[in-house]
């Protein structure tokens, strides 16, 4: 008989936090708890302030765990009675079946990839052009068309040049905007800077606002420039008090102009996509289908920058279905779907989310690892959340903290595959970044992948102890099992040579731009999924933390987190304000995933259940063509 017996610390990352899981007793084939060193009992000297924190009474509901028979798949664990009541709720199968398992190439493709390629060189003339005059009127084009490249979906073409055109810009005009008072303007020269991290003053709207401080009523008559207006201000940072005012003023205004039977049909359609959604939350592949449309609509609309961008996203479309394809192939083969049915096979969904962190073409590689460890991480949480009893969880994240292939035996006999995959995608992926010599940053993202499931675990723990945390308490650990500090530090691996060791380990920091987006996550899938996780069986949610503590109902609870969302993106925005710690390039990943919850939960979990909209979306980025 083997035995280990252990003590694990768990070691936030940078809080240097400290507490014990479990001592372990092992055979190869049977894996038992025989001591549980408990919060309450055994504390060691250096504490997180969790375990500091009161034990109150959580209201779990009567429908929580339910004690249920053992499909046969875990049959051989030898475990205590208690440790064999888990939750069977088994997910809706995936409503795509085999749609995306085979792909084959538009017969036009290549037809296609030789327009991108005409195309491209053409356009990058016309900015260059127009990037190196002097004349205001010039300048004024400049940002225009970079503004419809991004909104396109081809100014990943131009990155460079794009770059260059708006310090030149920012050189220029970092103080005020040319002599040009038109608001329109204005307000593109403002989002189009601040977007790309270059810091001015939202001082400039001074100019529209009356002696007694409201926005000028005149205004009202201009809608292009309040629909300019309305997308700068949601690059307002904290304290911009006069951004804020901006947005309330603009978005009043709009929902009264597109009310009005006298509106431009396109001019309303515009407004109401707007208020649905601004640009800064939206994710660029999307937009692109979005704005393909709108802009062919647009008198002025420019002939060679609308064939560019219809092609491309035909190309790359093509590219993304053989993406899509290959992981279908990966995961019918893994049959995880029938060995495992208690997780969520969202596939697609998973696809779409990754492909809104990066769908440009040079990203193929690190998307493909993302992919697979994101699809890993789905079956990781539905163990966690759903069907793992809290016993075999602190088998798990003591086998994944000791990371071996020696720790097979110890696991249930379920779990085994979720492990062995977990050290094969790491191993795959390490063998090809030592090629590259990057082999180092493997090291990171296992750590991270630690964290997470000891963070999992305290999730676990509060709800087998049915404990109330206090939201701060909640955010801590939520933060971490958002699975986006996870994530984002994947999607670094390989990236690009921007990517150093400091890139890692200030990931790993959960600064302030990764906490945020990590919360807008956590904020946002709370509001939509707390009551079904609740009714369940689920650790609480900031909804249930807030109201413990403060009484709200849960309207208000709702509110008060959908305020702290739209407090994340202030933070998000000033902290991609230059100079920033990483390269601004490297933030883009952070800000998308952002942008994804925009889409997957604003009004549901489109998630889990992928409604009619997600439908949509998923089909527009990846069955329907663009056409022109
Ligand atoms: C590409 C990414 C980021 C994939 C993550 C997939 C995932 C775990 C979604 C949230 O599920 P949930 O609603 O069950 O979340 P939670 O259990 O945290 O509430
Ligand atoms: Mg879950």
């Amino acid at each position: 008989m083997v035995c280990i017996s252990d003590f694990f610390f768990c070691l936030h990352a940078h809080q240097q936090l400290a507490f014990p899981i479990f001592l372990l007793e092992c055979t190869p084939s049977a894996c038992y708890i025989r001591a549980s060193l408990d919060f309450k009992t055994s504390k060691p000297k250096s504490l997180s302030p969790l375990e500091d924190s009161k034990m109150s009474t959580f209201p779990a509901s009567s429908a929580s765990l339910s004690s249920s028979l053992l499909p046969p798949v875990v049959d051989d664990i030898s475990c205590t009675k208690q440790d064999a009541i888990r939750n069977t709720v088994n997910a809706n199968p995936s409503i795509w079946g085999d749609q995306f398992l085979t792909h084959d190439e538009p017969e036009d493709l290549v037809m296609e990839k030789q327009v991108v390629e005409e195309l491209k060189e053409e356009v990058r003339k016309e900015l260059m052009i127009k990037a190196s005059s002097n004349e205001s009127m010039q300048h004024r084009k400049l940002i225009q068309l970079i503004d419809v490249l991004q909104r396109l979906g081809i100014s990943y073409h131009f990155e460079e040049e794009i770059e260059e055109a708006l310090q030149h810009i920012y050189v220029i005009y970092g103080e005020k905007w040319s002599d040009d008072n038109n608001l329109q303007n204005i307000s593109l020269w403002f989002r189009l800077l601040r977007q790309q991290g270059f810091n001015i003053s939202s001082g400039i709207f001074k100019n529209h606002i009356d002696n007694k401080g409201n926005f000028n009523e005149s205004l009202c008559d201009d809608a292009e420039g309040m629909l300019g207006l309305y997308e700068a201000s949601y690059m307002r940072v904290e304290g911009e008090e006069l951004l804020d005012d901006a947005l309330e003023f603009t978005k009043t205004h709009l929902a009264i102009i597109a009310m009005d039977p006298f509106c431009d049909p396109l001019l309303r359609i515009k407004i109401q996509q707007a208020l649905k959604q601004p640009l800064r939350k939206r994710l660029p592949r999307l937009e692109a289908v979005r704005y393909i449309s709108i802009y062919r609509q647009e008198a002025s609309h420019n002939e060679v920058l609308l064939k560019f961008a219809k092609s491309d996203f035909n190309v790359v479309q093509s590219m993304h279905r053989k993406e899509l394809s290959e992981i279908c192939k990966w995961w019918k083969d893994l049959d995880l779907k029938n060995k495992i049915p208690y997780v969520r096979d969202r596939l697609v969904e998973v696809y779409f989310w990754i492909l809104g962190i990066y769908f440009e073409p040079r990203h193929s590689h690190t998307r493909m690892f993302l992919l697979k460890t994101c699809i890993w991480l789905v079956v990781l949480d539905d163990t966690f959340d759903n069907y793992g009893t809290h016993e075999e969880l602190k088998i798990f994240t003591d086998a994944v903290q000791r990371w071996s292939i020696s720790c097979l035996d110890m696991l249930p006999e379920y779990m085994k595959q979720i492990y062995q995959q977990l050290l094969n995608l790491h191993q795959e992926m390490e063998e090809s970044l030592k090629k590259e010599g990057k082999a180092y940053q493997i090291h990171y993202v296992k750590e991270m992948a630690k964290e997470l499931t000891r963070n999992f675990l305290v999730e676990a723990k509060w709800l087998k102890e049915k404990y109330m945390p206090t939201l701060e308490e909640y955010m801590f650990v939520s933060m971490v099992t958002s699975t986006y500090g996870f994530v984002i530090a994947r999607s670094y691996v390989g990236m690009n040579d921007m990517i150093t060791e400091d890139t890692f380990k200030w990931v790993a920091t959960y600064p302030p731009i990764v906490k945020a987006s990590a919360l807008i996550c956590r904020f946002m899938n709370d509001i939509v999924t707390h009551k079904e996780e609740q009714e369940r069986g689920h650790c609480a949610s900031s909804i249930e933390c807030y109201q413990t503590e403060t009484g709200a109902t849960e309207k208000e609870a709702c509110e008060f987190i959908l305020k702290k969302v739209e407090d994340k993106w202030k933070v998000i925005n000033r902290e991609s304000l230059r100079p920033t710690q990483i390269p601004f390039p490297l933030l883009m990943p952070v800000i998308n995933l952002a942008r994804v919850c925009d889409v997957l939960y604003k009004h549901n979990d489109g998630f889990t259940h992928s409604g009619k909209e997600m439908i949509s979306h998923i089909e527009s980025l990846l069955v329907q063509p663009a056409v022109i």
